[in-house]
């Protein structure tokens, strides 16, 4: 059986080969900005489970014709911030430093919303989804240190404009819960999803003498 990841994200991917999978990827493409639209008044946590819901779904097609008996995992990642906002990708510097200086020395809720696919003989035959929060705790950069964090380009392009394992890691005190699932894909969690749809994760581990 296949593992699927349905996500661009690098960082997933790393967990996942971290962790002893070499999953299929393939980016879902989904438009966020539509499925959230179509949601109605929805709470954060169901925002995230209903991005990954979609990511996963985008790729069943294609990825029945080429591995019809699989698992796809799609994952979506944003942070709650201390006053209630849910904020995804800062996308700009400005919005990066501005996302820091509203962090600094507060804490937040990065959610990551996980679903999985199983497909057997090329048919969806199960499906599951949960999502995660684990509350992250963030010290309080200089202006100079925001400053230099921001030009490095990495808090761009990460929920909540921070990682906890790069350049972000000198300005987060700490996590309370999952730090997979912050760095994007939570393996316990998933562990779960998985056996919930009859599939044991060691089962999808590459042998130890694997090349
Ligand atoms: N390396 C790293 N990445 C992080 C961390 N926190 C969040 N991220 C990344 C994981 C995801 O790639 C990104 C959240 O954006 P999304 O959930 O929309 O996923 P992304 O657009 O990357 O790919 P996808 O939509 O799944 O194809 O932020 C962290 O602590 N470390």
């Amino acid at each position: 059986m296949r593992f699927v990841l349905a996500s661009a994200s690098p960082a997933r991917l790393s967990v996942l080969r971290s962790a002893g999978i070499d999953p299929l990827v393939r980016v879902s493409g989904v438009d966020e900005d539509a499925v959230t639209a179509a949601l109605v008044d929805p709470a954060p946590a169901e925002v995230v489970t209903a991005l990954a819901e979609a990511k996963a779904d985008a790729v069943v097609g294609d990825v029945a014709a080429v591995e019809p008996d699989a698992v796809i995992v799609g994952c979506d990642s944003m942070l709650l911030t201390g006053t209630g906002e849910i904020v995804g990708k800062p996308g700009t510097a400005e919005a990066a430093a501005k996302r820091w200086r509203q962090n600094a020395g507060g804490t937040g809720e990065l959610l990551t919303g996980h679903a999985v696919v199983r497909l057997r003989d090329g048919e969806v035959v199960d499906r599951t989804s949960a999502h995660l929060g684990t509350t992250v705790r963030f010290g309080e950069p200089t202006d100079t240190e925001i400053d230099a964090y921001v030009a490095t380009g990495e808090p761009l392009h990460v929920a909540g404009g921070f990682t906890l394992e790069g350049f972000g890691g000198w300005f987060v005190e700490g996590v309370d819960g999952d730090p997979s699932s912050v760095l994007g894909i939570s393996l316990p969690l998933t562990r779960k999803l998985l056996a919930d749809v009859g599939v044991g994760i060691v089962t999808l581990w590459r042998t130890p003498n694997a090349g």
